[in-house]
C-alpha cells in the first residue's frame, strides 16, 4: 500500500524501513528536513493516492492534535488518520470526532517494540471501526511481528481502544521495572550474594520471571555491575499517570503500578522532602537523632 508517515524519529524512523522493507511505498514527513522525503505535510498529501491513509507518529499531547487538526485540513472524506503514539485515551475521542466533520475515518493504535521493533516487529493495538482498519490493514501486518498470531489485536470499536491497552501495558511496565530494580537493590547493597549480574542472568531461562525487561537489565548489568554510570533518576511521559487515574476513576485498586509512579517521582528529588517532617516528628516524640546536612 501507500501510507504517509508522519515522525520519523526513534519509533517512526524504523517503521518507515519495516514498511519499506515489506515492499509497501511510504511517504515519510518529519520537520527535520535531514530524515523527511517532503518538505511539508501538504507535500506528502499530495504524494498520496485516494483514499489517502495517513499515521502519525509523534509525541502525545500538542504535537500529535495539531498534526492532527493540520491533517484535517489537507485530508478528504474517505481519507483515514492513524495516530500510533502514545496519546492519551481520552484525546482519541476528540480527534475522531473532529475529522468525521469532514468525513474522514480515525484509528488509535498502541504501539509496542521500542527500537528493537525494526527487526522484531511491533505489538499493536488498536481501536477504531473495523471499516476504517481494513484500509490501513496492509501496514499492520507489516509492521507486527511476523511468524504469530499474536501482536495485533483489535481492542474494540471506541475511539482510544488502543491507546488504552497500550497504557495498561505502559503501566505494568512500570511495575515490572520496578520489580527487577528493587531486588536489584537488595542484591547490589549486601553480600550475600556474589556475582550479582550473573545471578539475574540465570533467571533469564526457565524461571518464572523471565522477561525481555530482564534481558535489558542483564545486559546493562553486564556491563557497569553497580550501574555507577547511571544517576537515579526516571522520568515518565504520562502513561503511568493517566494509568493510575483511570485505576482511581474506576475504583480498580492499584498498589504496584502506582507505587512504581511514585517512586519515579521520589527519584527526582535532591532530598526526601516528606522525611525531613518524618525526621522532626520522631525528634519530638523519642528524642531519635536529626541528620543534618
Ligand atoms: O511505550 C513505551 C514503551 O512501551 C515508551 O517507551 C514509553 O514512553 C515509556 O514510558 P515512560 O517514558 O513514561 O517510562
Amino acid at each position: 500500500m501507500e501510507i504517509g508517515l508522519v515522525g520519523l524519529g526513534k519509533m517512526g524512523g524504523n517503521m518507515r524501513e519495516r514498511l519499506r522493507r515489506a515492499g509497501h511505498t511510504v511517504v515519510g514527513y518529519d520537520r527535520n528536513p535531514e530524515v523527511s522525503d517532503v518538505e511539508s505535510l501538504a507535500a506528502m498529501v499530495d504524494k498520496l493516492p485516494s483514499p489517502a491513509v495517513v499515521w502519525v507518529m509523534v509525541p502525545a499531547g500538542d504535537p500529535t492534535r495539531s498534526t492532527i487538526g493540520e491533517l484535517k485540513e489537507l485530508l478528504a472524506e474517505g481519507d483515514l488518520v492513524v495516530d500510533g503514539g502514545n496519546s492519551k485515551y481520552t484525546d482519541d475521542a476528540l480527534n475522531a470526532a473532529s475529522l468525521a466533520e469532514k468525513g474522514i475515518g480515525f484509528v488509535d493504535c498502541g504501539v509496542s517494540g521500542g527500537v528493537w521493533g525494526l527487526e522484531n516487529g511491533y505489538a499493536l493495538m488498536y481501536g477504531g471501526s473495523e471499516q476504517d482498519a481494513a484500509k490501513v490493514m496492509p501496514a499492520f501486518e507489516a509492521l507486527k511481528p511476523a511468524d504469530t498470531p499474536d501482536g495485533l489485536v483489535h481492542c474494540g470499536p471506541k475511539p482510544g481502544a488502543g491507546h488504552f491497552a497500550k497504557m495498561v501495558h505502559n503501566g505494568i511496565e512500570y511495575a515490572m521495572m520496578q520489580a527487577y530494580a528493587e531486588g536489584w537493590e537488595l542484591l547490589d547493597k549486601t553480600e550475600m550474594v556474589e556475582n550479582v549480574p550473573e545471578v539475574f542472568a540465570s533467571w533469564r531461562t526457565g524461571t518464572v520471571v523471565r522477561s525481555w525487561l530482564l534481558d535489558l537489565l542483564v545486559d546493562q548489568l553486564r556491563a557497569d555491575e553497580h550501574l555507577d554510570a547511571i544517576k537515579g533518576y526516571a522520568d515518565d511521559s504520562g502513561e503511568g499517570r493517566w494509568t493510575v487515574e483511570a485505576a482511581i476513576e474506576h475504583a480498580v485498586p492499584m498498589p504496584a503500578i502506582s507505587a512504581s509512579l511514585f517512586a519515579r517521582f521520589v527519584s527526582r528529588q535532591e532530598d526526601d522532602h516528606a522525611m525531613k517532617a518524618i525526621s522532626a516528628m520522631r525528634n519530638g516524640f523519642g528524642g531519635h537523632a536529626i541528620k543534618k546536612d
